[in-house]
């Protein structure tokens, strides 16, 4: 039997209609929520993202503000844009797109970041908060496929979900939020003995390895939810996920094509991370 295949336009714009909506609550309050988002250099992908991010807040009614600084920029200027940002009222939410050019200090960079401001949930003091449970921002990625997984009506309590990548960006968050979810909880990785093994016994399995088309039919258990967080650009020009979609569509029971699904969706718990920025700056959310 083949395997339902998310529809992520339907999903994802149900989702981000939601938001608008309570964007347009709090400016009836007159508060209008405000992301930074900043660019170094010039990577076509980085300025597709950024592009996507800002048509995104445009149309969920949050102002946004892109800063486009060239590939020498200084660190020292990056640390004074933050700085201004940070004091910025306008502004609740700051993000720095990642990679930046090798000769600026990333980890200096997040940290210098405003920590109410962080809606990419990267500040070590955040993804402190997050590992104990703490009320905060929610890591894009990984909270979008929690996002997904309960929009699709996927009960992920007592289920055994397997993660493959162990990134500070997805694949350690992901876990996290798994296990706060209440599965059981294997995060797999370049060094994991027999993948297929542990791989085919996931209920939930999330793949998150940056490496196109490597999760094949042998890696999944028949019936099982596969969620694809890979975006790798072939050469072609196509995207490709990290899954074999052909390959794996007539066994996984629910599948996420690439592109269409966690993309967007990481787009829009951005929205959500800025929108509840903005409640908390304006002191209307207290907690989560
Ligand atoms: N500080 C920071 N925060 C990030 O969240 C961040 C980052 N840096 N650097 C790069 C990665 C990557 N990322 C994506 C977001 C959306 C899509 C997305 O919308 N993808 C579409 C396709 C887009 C296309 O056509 O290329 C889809 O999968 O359907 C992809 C990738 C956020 N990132």
């Amino acid at each position: 039997m083949s395997a339902h295949v998310i529809n992520g336009k339907e999903l994802v714009g149900a989702y981000r209609a939601e938001i608008k909506q309570q964007v347009e609550r709090l400016a009836a309050q007159g508060v209008k929520p405000g992301l930074a988002v900043v660019i170094v250099g010039d990577d076509p992908a980085s300025h597709v993202y950024v592009r996507n991010k800002n048509k995104a807040c445009e149309e969920a009614g949050i102002h946004s503000e892109v800063y486009k600084l060239a590939e020498e920029t200084q660190e020292s200027e990056l640390l004074a844009l933050i700085a201004k940002l940070n004091a910025d009222e306008a502004i609740h939410g700051i993000l720095v797109q990642s990679p930046l050019p090798g000769h600026i200090n990333e980890e200096r960079v997040v940290e210098a970041i405003a920590v109410e401001k962080d809606v990419d949930c990267f500040h070590p003091m955040n993804v402190g908060n997050l590992m104990i449970g703490k009320p905060g921002p929610s890591p894009c990625t990984p909270a979008g496929v929690i996002e997904i997984l309960k929009k699709v009506g996927v009960e992920i309590a007592g289920k055994h979900a397997v993660v493959i990548g162990r990134s500070n960006i997805v694949g350690k968050p992901m876990g996290i939020l798994l296990l706060r979810e209440n599965a059981t909880v294997t995060v797999c990785h370049s060094r994991t003995k027999d993948l297929a093994v542990i791989t085919s016994q996931a209920d939930i399995l999330v793949a998150a390895i940056g490496k196109p088309k490597v999760i094949k039919r042998e890696h999944v258990k028949p019936g099982a939810v596969v969620i694809d967080v890979g975006v790798n650009r072939l050469d072609t020009g196509k995207l490709s996920g990290d899954v074999d979609f052909d390959d794996v569509v007539d066994t996984a029971g629910i599948i996420t094509p690439v592109p269409g699904v966690v993309g967007p969706m990481t787009i829009t718990i951005l929205l959500r991370n800025t929108l509840e920025a903005a409640e908390r700056a304006a002191g209307v959310r207290a907690s989560s």
